[in-house]
Order: structure tokens, then C-alpha cells, then sequence
């Protein structure tokens, strides 16, 4: 256990993790992870010691949820150490993402907590192999190069820091403190219920890895140091591009394309990804290369004016020479003036969300279309081009019912069909040559669209929500 002690005090020292001024909030699901960095920091002589206390959250997603926050709870009791607990309610759980939802709800309490009891650190318990995971996943499914650095082991958090004392320690190591120190702990089961592509990587690739080299999460380890040590280093540089090529506008970003072409086309991509990193996405959340790809994409495009939109709810809006990131508010409210033409074969990313496409009436490639697209056949004898796909303006009306056609205001059909207001907002409408509504996706069709998708006409508008 000596040893153990030791290797931690060694890291507080090389990393300046905190030191006995600090208070520090550990976060303990109960799995041997927590636990052991619970026994250890118990443990530690007095000049690395800070005051402490536990923070766990039960979210309520297990039967044996009730088992751990109890046997935290003993533990804590029965060591004297300061114990705070929130539960996730099993009514405020949402139907889709359930593992993202738990995460910023546990995160926001801890944030919390940092604040009420003046914590200057919360720990947690992220060890060697989530790092190897954390990285191998992330380069797999594509990643920025600071999401491929992994785990970092300090970051800012709350009203102070994050800290991942356990990085540098294997699971089986964390196993064997709890063991020899006799720890009490649960075996972990919340990445079990919770993340299933983290499961097939624990439980399949990464043995086949350790069996190759089983110090091959050291290694990871190492790599991850390497990377961050780079990135660090390079950062000044990048931040220096980007603050000279960027501007705050309110909640938006605005990017000077002149000055961006002037750029190396490294520094380009750098600065992009550390754009991304250090403004779009919240802070320890991951985000696909595939996006910043999609951003370069736009840039170099031929057309002058173009918009696509990106994970978060952001917006990219292409306007000649400026490049606006448009943040997640302003999309909402931006939405008001959205007008762009339909060409024949090309998808229009609405600002809202999903897109819209013209296509020929044939049903060549409907197979390949996700089950909620929603298609409609456009009368060939009475709509004309150009089709154009626009926001919502005051005094829309739209021609409906084929036998006893008769006019109807847009808003009055969101009403009629109690639309909530955000949803209204949102919506879009596809026009004819002529100004006619066509088409309200999701909600209503004119006269000028067929009844039946199945009918032949010449062109197809398609909708994916
Ligand atoms: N219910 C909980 N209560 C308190 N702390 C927790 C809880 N769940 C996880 N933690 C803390 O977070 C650490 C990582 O846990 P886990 O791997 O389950 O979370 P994760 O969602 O993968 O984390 P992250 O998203 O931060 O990488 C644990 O070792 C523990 O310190």
C-alpha cells in the first residue's frame, strides 16, 4: 500500500495536482476506481493531505444504485468524512441519451457542491485504461487532435479544478487497494449499463491489445503526456491566429475570410480545431473531425453564399467574405430570414434543423433514405420553378384540399394543430416560382403536391427531419 501512496504523492508532485491547502470534493460512484483514490487520499501523509470530502450522485438507474450510495454513505460515516449526495430522479430522466443527460447532471452537482462547500478541486477517478479507451475510441470515430490527446489530467472546472489523480494507475492496481487496504466497494457497474460501444472496447479490443503488450496502457498513457505537452506548447501560437482572425459578436464568431487565405494552411486547420475545442463544444466533450472538415469544405466552396449547420445546435453561415458561426440562440432567432433556392440533386441544410432536397421523380434512390423522410411528388402541370425553401413570414397561406380547394393561414394551421410556439418557429415552407406555398414539411401540402408519393411526376421534394 506504501508504494502506492508513494506513486500518488510522486504525481501530485509532478503534475502540482493540489496541495494541503486545497479543498477537495472526491467523487465516488463506489466502484473499486472511487474507492481506492478515496482509501488512498485518506492515506496520504500530512504535507499532500488537503481537506476533503465525498460528493455522489445516485442516479437511480439500478437496483443496486440504492446499494451504493448506502455503502458510500457507511463509509464516509464511519470515517468521519464529510458525505454530500444528490439524487437523479428517476421522473427527470430523459427517454434518449440517457448517459450524456447523467453525466451533466452529475457534473452540474458537482459544480454545485464545489461552490457551496468553497472547493478549489474536485477529483475523480479516471484511471490508465479509461484513458486507453478514451483514446482508442476517440480515434476510431474521428476526433479533433485534442480529443485523441485523451483524458486530460488537470483541467478548469466550476470555481476551481478538475483533477484525475489515477491516471498513471491500472484498474488491476485499483483492484488491489481496495483489497489490502480493505476498501468496501461495488464492482462497476455504471459504464455497464450505461455505455455500450465503451463495453465493446472493454470487453473485446482492448484485451486483444494488453495481450500483444500488457503495458500497452502505460504506453497509451505516455502518449496522451506527449500530445498534451505539444498541444500546450503549440497553443500560444494558434490562440495569437485565431484571436487575430476571429471576433466575438455578441454570442456568434465572426471569421474574416480575406485574412484566413493569407493563413498557412496548417495553422488554418489548427486554429479551426482550436476553435471548436475551446468555444463550441462545453468543455470535456468530444467533437467529431468530421465536423471541422465540414467547415474547411465550406470555406473552399465555389459558392459565395452557403450555410451548414453543426453539432450543438451551431450554425456556419458563408456570406462572401465573412464566415459567421452562428451560436445555438442566434440560430433560433436567425431562422427569421432564411431563404435559399432548391437545385435539382442537392440537399439545403436548414437552420433548424434537418434538411430539404429536389429531386427527379423517379424512385431510384428512396431505398437509401432514412425511415422518417418524409417525400412528395410535385405536380408537374401546375408548380413552377425555381422551388425555394424559406423561413416562416407573417401572412403565409396555403392552399389546401384537392376536391374544395380553400385557403388557410399558415399560423392559424399551427394552431389548429397546437404546435408549440418553439416548434412553429422552426418550421419551414417550400415555395414555387410563383411565391405559391407548396409545402409546409411535417405539417401540411398544397393542392400543387400529389397525394400519393407512389404517383408519378417529374420532381420529388424529400424532407429529413
Ligand atoms: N454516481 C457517481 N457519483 C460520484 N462520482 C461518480 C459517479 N459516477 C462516476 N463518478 C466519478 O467519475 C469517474 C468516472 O466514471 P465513469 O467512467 O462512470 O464516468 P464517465 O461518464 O465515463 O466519465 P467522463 O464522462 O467524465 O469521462 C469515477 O471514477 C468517479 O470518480
Amino acid at each position: 500500500m506504501q508504494e502506492y501512496i508513494l506513486r500518488l504523492c510522486k504525481e501530485l508532485e509532478r503534475q502540482q495536482l493540489w496541495d494541503k491547502e486545497s479543498r477537495l470534493l472526491l467523487a465516488v460512484s463506489g466502484g473499486a476506481d472511487s474507492m481506492a483514490l478515496l482509501g488512498l487520499v485518506q492515506q496520504l501523509p500530512p504535507e499532500w493531505q488537503p481537506q476533503f470530502a465525498v460528493v455522489h450522485v445516485h442516479h437511480h438507474l439500478r437496483e443496486e444504485s440504492d446499494e451504493e450510495f448506502r455503502m458510500v454513505q457507511d463509509y464516509c460515516q464511519s470515517q468521519g468524512i464529510p458525505f454530500f449526495a444528490e439524487h437523479w430522479e428517476e421522473e427527470n430522466h430523459p427517454k434518449s441519451n440517457l448517459e450524456m443527460a447523467a453525466r451533466e447532471f452529475r457534473y452540474a452537482f458537482f459544480a454545485d457542491m464545489m461552490e457551496k462547500w468553497s472547493a478549489s478541486h474536485l477529483a475523480t477517478a479516471h484511471h490508465a485504461d479509461d484513458q486507453l479507451e478514451t483514446i482508442l475510441m476517440r480515434l476510431v470515430r474521428g476526433s479533433t487532435l485534442k480529443g485523441i490527446s485523451g483524458i486530460a489530467m488537470a483541467r478548469t472546472f466550476g470555481r476551481g479544478h478538475l483533477v484525475r489523480p489515477l491516471l498513471s494507475f491500472q484498474k488491476d492496481e485499483l483492484y488491489q487497494i481496495c483489497e489490502m487496504a480493505g476498501i468496501p466497494y461495488r464492482e462497476d457497474s455504471t459504464n455497464l449499463e450505461l455505455t455500450f460501444t465503451r463495453n465493446r472496447y472493454r470487453n473485446s479490443i482492448i484485451p486483444l491489445l494488453k495481450a500483444e503488450n500488457n503495458q500497452a496502457s502505460r504506453h497509451f498513457g505516455n502518449f496522451s503526456e506527449d500530445l498534451q505537452d505539444v498541444l500546450t506548447v503549440v497553443q500560444p501560437i494558434v490562440a495569437q491566429s485565431f484571436r487575430s482572425l476571429f471576433n466575438k459578436v455578441e454570442a456568434d464568431w465572426l471569421l474574416d475570410l480575406t485574412g484566413w487565405q493569407a493563413c498557412d494552411d496548417s495553422l488554418q486547420r489548427l486554429v479551426l480545431s482550436h476553435f471548436v475545442t475551446e468555444q463550441m463544444i462545453p468543455a470535456g466533450q468530444d467533437f467529431r473531425r468530421s465536423q471541422l472538415t465540414a467547415i474547411m469544405d465550406l470555406i473552399e466552396n465555389q459558392s459565395p453564399q452557403k450555410q451548414i449547420s453543426l453539432a450543438g445546435g451551431w450554425q456556419a453561415r458563408k456570406r462572401y467574405d465573412k464566415l459567421t458561426f452562428l451560436s445555438p440562440d442566434s440560430v433560433r432567432i436567425d431562422f427569421s430570414d432564411f431563404s435559399e433556392v432548391l437545385e435539382l440533386n442537392k440537399w439545403v441544410t436548414l437552420p433548424s434543423h434537418g434538411r430539404i432536397g429536389l429531386f427527379h421523380g423517379d424512385n431510384a434512390f428512396s431505398k437509401e433514405l432514412p425511415m422518417n423522410a418524409q417525400i412528395v411528388g410535385i405536380k408537374d402541370e401546375l408548380a413552377l420553378m425555381p422551388f425555394t425553401v424559406r423561413s416562416r413570414r407573417m401572412g403565409d397561406k396555403i392552399v389546401l384540399n384537392k376536391d374544395q380547394p380553400f385557403t388557410k393561414k399558415v399560423s392559424r394551421l399551427f394552431v389548429d394543430k397546437k404546435i408549440p410556439d418553439e416548434e412553429r418557429r422552426k418550421a419551414c415552407i417550400v415555395t414555387d416560382g410563383e411565391g405559391r406555398i407548396l409545402w409546409v414539411p411535417g405539417y401540411a401540402q398544397s393542392v400543387w403536391l400529389s397525394e400519393n408519393d407512389k404517383e408519378q411526376t417529374r420532381y420529388r421534394l424529400i424532407y429529413i427531419k
